[in-house]
C-alpha cells in the first residue's frame, strides 16, 4: 500500500481525503498499531472534518521502532559517506518528482496554502540534497606527534536519534532533521506532532524506495507520552526537538538522565526593526513576510514590527491596505494566500489574544476576527482575519498631514498610545496571523527594546544605511538577522536561537557537529616509555 495514500491525491479537493493507512512505519514498512485505544482525530483544519485517526504507540511499539532503527544504524553507519550520499540523492529525487502530491496532502493536513506547501517541499529535498553533497566530506584531522608517533581523529556518527516535530512545518521538519542525521551515518525515529501526523510516512516510504536500510528512518505517532517515552529510551543517543519552550525544557531534562545530546528549536518573539531611510514598499513587504507566512504560525516571524515614529502613517496606510486584501480561503486554491489555522483551540487561543490586547489598550487596525469563507464546505474551518495592531501615537508626536487622511484613524485615537512593549501581544508568542506594530524614535532605544525579551531566534532590519544595518545586526540577541528581508531560510544557512529559543543549529555545515561525534587515535611508533 506503499503510495496509496499519494495516489489518490490528484483528483483530491478540501473535504474529501480520509486517511485510513497505518501511519507508523519502522522495519521498512507501515505499522499498524497494536491496540486502537487512545486514538484522537486529526481534523483537516480548513473544514473542521475528521481526516483520520492518530493512534499513539506505547512502550513496546516505541522499543520495536528504536531495535529496527539500531540494527538499520549498524549497516548504515559502515557505508562510505559517497555510497549514503548515493541513496539520499535518490530520495531527494522522489520527493521532487511527487511534490505536487506530498505539498497537497500538507496543505490539507496542516491548513497552509498549496502555494506554500509546494515551496516547503523543495526546501525539502533540497535539505536532503545539500546533506548528500556532504555526506562525503566528513573526515577528521591528521596531528603530528613527537618521536614520528600520531593521532588522526575520526567523524562518526551517534546512533539513534530521535526527532520530535511541530505541526507547523510537518515535512519540513522531519527532512531538516533527518537528512543532516543520516548523512552522517545515524538513524532517526522521527515522531510528528499528532495534530498533522500524515506526511512523515510518506517521507519513511521515500527513503526506503530509494535503498536505506529497512529501520533507518522510522516514524512513531503519539503526543507526550510518546514522546517522553523517547527521550527516556536508553538505546537513543539524541534528541533533537521542535516546539514550545516549556516542553523544550521538558525534552532537556529527560534526555539529561542518561545525557543524551539535544538541539532545541523553540518559539520566538522577532523583532522587526524599519527606520525611516528604508524603502518603503520594500519594508512592508518585509513585515508581511515577517508575519503571515502559514497564517503566522511561524516560530521565527518577526511579529513585533518596531517602526520609526516618522514613517508610522505610511507604513500603517500601506500595511493595512495590503493586509486586508490578503485572500483567505480554501488551501487548496492556487490564488489563496492564507488558509485557516491548524486546529480550533489554537483559532481561540490567537483571538483570545487580540481580545486580551483591546483590553490593554491596543488598537486592532484591520482583522483579529473570525472569518468565515462564502464556499459552504469551509464553513467550520478555522479561519481567521489577518490582524494588525497599531498605535497612533505618531500623530500627536510629529505625525505628517499624510497620517491625517489615513483612513483607519479616528479622531478618538489622535491621543492614544496603543501599542506598548508591556501588553502581553507584544511579549508573548502568539503563534497566528496578528502583526503588532510598536513606534520608536532612535537607534540606541530601539535596540535596546528589540533585545528586552526572553527570546532569541530571529531579527530583521529595514534600511538603507549600511554601517547601522550590520550595528544593528551586530546587536541583536537572535540566531538570525534579516537585513532588508525576512523569512529568507534556505537550507545552506544555519537556523537556531539564542536565549530561550533554544541552542544547537540547524541547516547548514555547521548542523554535522550535532549529528557527529569524534574519536581521536592516537597512535606510537616507537616503544612504550614507562613511568613504572
Ligand atoms: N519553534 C517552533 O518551530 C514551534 C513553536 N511552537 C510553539 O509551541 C506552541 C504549541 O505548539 P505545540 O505543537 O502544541 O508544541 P509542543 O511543544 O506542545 O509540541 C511539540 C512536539 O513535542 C511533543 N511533546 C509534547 N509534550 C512532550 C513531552 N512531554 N515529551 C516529549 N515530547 C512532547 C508534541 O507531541 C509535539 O510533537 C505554539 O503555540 C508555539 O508557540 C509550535 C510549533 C513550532
Amino acid at each position: 500500500m506503499a503510495q496509496s495514500t499519494l495516489d489518490s491525491m490528484p483528483g483530491a479537493s478540501t473535504g474529501t481525503v480520509v486517511i485510513t493507512e497505518p501511519l507508523n512505519f519502522w522495519g521498512g514498512k507501515r505499522v499498524k498499531p497494536r491496540e486502537e485505544k487512545n486514538a484522537e482525530p486529526v481534523f483537516e483544519p480548513a473544514t473542521g472534518r475528521v481526516l483520520c485517526q492518530m493512534v499513539p504507540c506505547g512502550a513496546e511499539e516505541v522499543d520495536e521502532a528504536i531495535q529496527s532503527a539500531y540494527a538499520a544504524y549498524q549497516k548504515w553507519s559502515k557505508m562510505a559517506g559517497m555510497e549514503r550520499a548515493r541513496v539520499m540523492l535518490e530520495a531527494a529525487r522522489i520527493i521532487r518528482e511527487r511534490r505536487e502530491k506530498i505539498a497537497k496532502l500538507e496543505a490539507i493536513n496542516n491548513g497552509k496554502t498549496i502555494t506554500e506547501a509546494l515551496v516547503n517541499i523543495d526546501i525539502s529535498w533540497k535539505s536532503i540534497e545539500y546533506y548528500a553533497g556532504l555526506a562525503g566530506t566528513l573526515a577528521g584531522q591528521h596531528i603530528q606527534l613527537p618521536g614520528g608517533a600520531f593521532a588522526y581523529s575520526r567523524r562518526e556518527p551517534l546512533g539513534v536519534c530521535v526527532g520530535i516535530g511541530a505541526w507547523n512545518f510537518p515535512f519540513v521538519i522531519a527532512t531538516m532533521k533527518s537528512a543532516p542525521a543520516l548523512a552522517c551515518g545515524n538513524a532517526i525515529v522521527y515522531k510528528p506532532s499528532p495534530m498533522a501526523p500524515v506526511t512523515a510516512v510518506i517521507l519513511a516510504e521515500i527513503y526506503k524506495e530509494a535503498g536505506v536500510p529497512d529501520g533507518l528512518f522510522c516514524v512513531v505517532q503519539g503526543g507526550a507520552e510518546t514522546g517522553s517515552l523517547l527521550c527516556h529510551h536508553p538505546k537513543v543517543a539524541k534528541v533533537s526537538f521542535t516546539g514550545s519552550v516549556p516542553t523544550g525544557k521538558k525534552v532537556m531534562e529527560m534526555s539529561a538522565k542518561s545525557v543524551k545530546q539535544v538541539t532545541l528549536e523553540l518559539g520566538g518573539k522577532s523583532p522587526l526593526i524599519i527606520f525611516k531611510d528604508c524603502e518603503l514598499e520594500n519594508a512592508v513587504k518585509g513585515a508581511l513576510m515577517a508575519n503571515f507566512l502559514t497564517q503566522g504560525q511561524v516560530c521565527c516571524n518577526g511579529t513585533r514590527v518596531f517602526v520609526q515614529r516618522e514613517i508610522m502613517p505610511q507604513f500603517l496606510e500601506e500595511v493595512v491596505k495590503r493586509t486586508k486584501a490578503i485572500p483567505v480561503g480554501d488551501p487548496l486554491l492556487g490564488s489563496t494566500r492564507m488558509g485557516p489555522l491548524i486546529s480550533k483551540p489554537q483559532l481561540e487561543k490567537v483571538l483570545g489574544f487580540v481580545s486580551q490586547a483591546k483590553k490593554e489598550g491596543a488598537r486592532v487596525l484591520c482583522g483579529g476576527d473570525p472569518f468565515v469563507p462564502s464556499d459552504p464546505k469551509l464553513k467550520g474551518g478555522y479561519f481567521m482575519s489577518p490582524c494588525v495592531l497599531g498605535t497612533s501615537n505618531t500623530l500627536v508626536n510629529g505625525g505628517t498631514a499624510h497620517a491625517q487622511s489615513a483612513l483607519f484613524f479616528n479622531t478618538q485615537s489622535l491621543s492614544t498610545d496603543n501599542c506598548r512593549d508591556d501588553m502581553t501581544c507584544v511579549k508573548e508568542e502568539i503563534f497566528g496571523p496578528v502583526m503588532s506594530v510598536l513606534p520608536f524614535d532612535t537607534e540606541e532605544e530601539v535596540i535596546q527594546r528589540a533585545n528586552n525579551t526572553t527570546f532569541g531566534l530571529a531579527s530583521g532590519v529595514f534600511t538603507r544605511d549600511i554601517s547601522r544595518a550590520h550595528r544593528v545586526a551586530a546587536s541583536m540577541e537572535a540566531g538570525t538577522c534579516f537585513i532588508n528581508n525576512y523569512n529568507i531560510n534556505p537550507i545552506e544557512l544555519p537556523f537556531g536561537g539564542y536565549k530561550m529559543s533554544g541552542f544547537g543549529r540547524e541547516n547548514g555545515q555547521v548542523t554535522i557537529e550535532y549529528y557527529s561525534q569524534l574519536k581521536t587515535v592516537v597512535v606510537e611508533m616507537g616503544d612504550v616509555e614507562s613511568l613504572f
